[in-house]
């Protein structure tokens, strides 16, 4: 069997161990033969492809981004796109099957796929970990890492000039990041996108915090949205996919919390510095796990799946479960650490 292997959406720490896995797994066990489709679905609707044997993948587990590029582009509106076009390029390149690599756009558009009889596999990525079928992603720990080493450093500069520091890093619909991020760096408040809150709370904990002689820490997600707010924060136009790029909401908070305190206060938007670098180990071994479990699932024609961790476990997801709702933080999980704030 060959297989064409593609990375797709916001790139994630870990998908070079992803594909580094299912490659030599596909070749030691099963003689399969595999090829990379450049930059998402846009390699798969152009026929654009590169070799992929051992030594393309060797030493790659440990360097992040994709070697394979990404894109946002959709395989059914590009040029070339759609099922039948699609059917054709497989079967003139000698594709028998895919693994597309990708969060619940990418998965969105496998499963049409899928469903219009492409041979398609998922293999879940997302820094944010909002997919539901999963209990984690790899490149979320990464993330977390990052976010905790930028954290404790904002603590220390806070500290030296008694300042409320504002850390916003990533999750567009849920505050995974923030939450796990907060916790490490034993921050003063969390705020999240599912728990909209007023400036007078968050400014209540930064002013008590800053009473008994310590330096505030707020971290933020960057799709948080103050009490009364109908949409996240957004000023940088859409991206790609027509969504509105989010970031800088700590930016508006910031000078808010200090007008209401009148305590200094400075924001960090952390950004793209948490999608970027080497995985951290749990990811490269998540990672592995997942193009393993992709291959097996492969040589079994369980096509028209997803493979998820559950628990400790990898096991194959429909794609119609993959993509029901988001895996949000629930209200008690945020309960469990609110009552540390301030
Ligand atoms: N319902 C859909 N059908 C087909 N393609 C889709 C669908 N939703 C998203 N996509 C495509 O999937 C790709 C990745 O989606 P995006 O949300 O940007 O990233 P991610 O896969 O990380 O969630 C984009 O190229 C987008 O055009
Ligand atoms: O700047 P980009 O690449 O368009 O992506 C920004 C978005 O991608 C993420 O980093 C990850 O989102 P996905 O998991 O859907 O790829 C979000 O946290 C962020 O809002
Ligand atoms: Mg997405």
């Amino acid at each position: 069997m060959r297989i064409g292997i593609l990375t797709s959406g916001g790139d994630c720490p870990g998908l070079n161990a992803v594909i580094r896995a299912a490659v030599l797994t596909g070749i030691k066990e099963y003689d399969f033969e595999f090829v990379g489709l450049r930059d998402g679905w846009r390699g798969l609707v152009q026929g654009d492809v590169r070799t992929l044997n051992r030594s393309a993948v060797r030493g790659i587990s440990r360097v992040g981004g994709t070697i394979l590029g990404t894109s946002r582009t959709n395989p059914y509106d590009a040029e070339g796109g759609g099922a039948d076009n699609i059917a054709a390029t497989m079967k003139r390149l000698g594709i028998d099957g895919i693994i597309a690599i990708g969060g619940e756009g990418t998965l969105a558009g496998a499963k049409r796929l899928a469903d219009d009889g492409i041979p398609v596999l998922g293999v879940p990525k997302t820094i944010d970990n909002d997919l539901a079928a999963t209990d984690y992603t790899f490149g979320f720990d990464t993330a977390v890492e990052i976010a905790t080493e930028a954290g404790d450093r904002l603590r220390t500069t806070g500290d030296s000039h008694m300042r409320c520091m504002v850390l916003e890093v990533m999750g567009r619909h849920v505050g995974w990041i923030a939450l796990h991020s907060g916790i490490s760096v034993g921050a003063h408040a969390i705020l999240i996108p599912e728990h909209p809150m007023t400036i007078e709370e968050i400014s209540e904990y930064v002013r008590s915090v800053y009473d008994r002689g310590r330096a505030p820490l707020v971290v933020v997600s960057e799709g948080f949205k103050l009490a009364g707010m109908d949409e996240e924060y957004s000023r940088k136009g859409v991206d790609a996919s027509n969504r509105p790029r989010l970031g800088g909401i700590s930016e508006m908070l910031a000078p808010m919390i200090e007008e209401a305190t009148g305590i200094e206060s400075r924001s960090t938007v952390l950004g793209h510095i948490q999608r970027g670098g080497a995985p951290t180990g749990s990811d490269r071994v998540l990672a592995t796990r997942f193009g393993i479990a992709a291959v097996r699932a492969a040589a079994d024609g369980e096509w028209g799946s997803m493979v998820a961790l559950r628990g400790t476990e990898i096991e194959r997801v429909s794609f119609a479960e993959a993509l029901g709702e988001l895996k949000t933080v629930p209200q008690s999980r945020y309960e469990e650490i609110k009552h540390l704030f301030g």
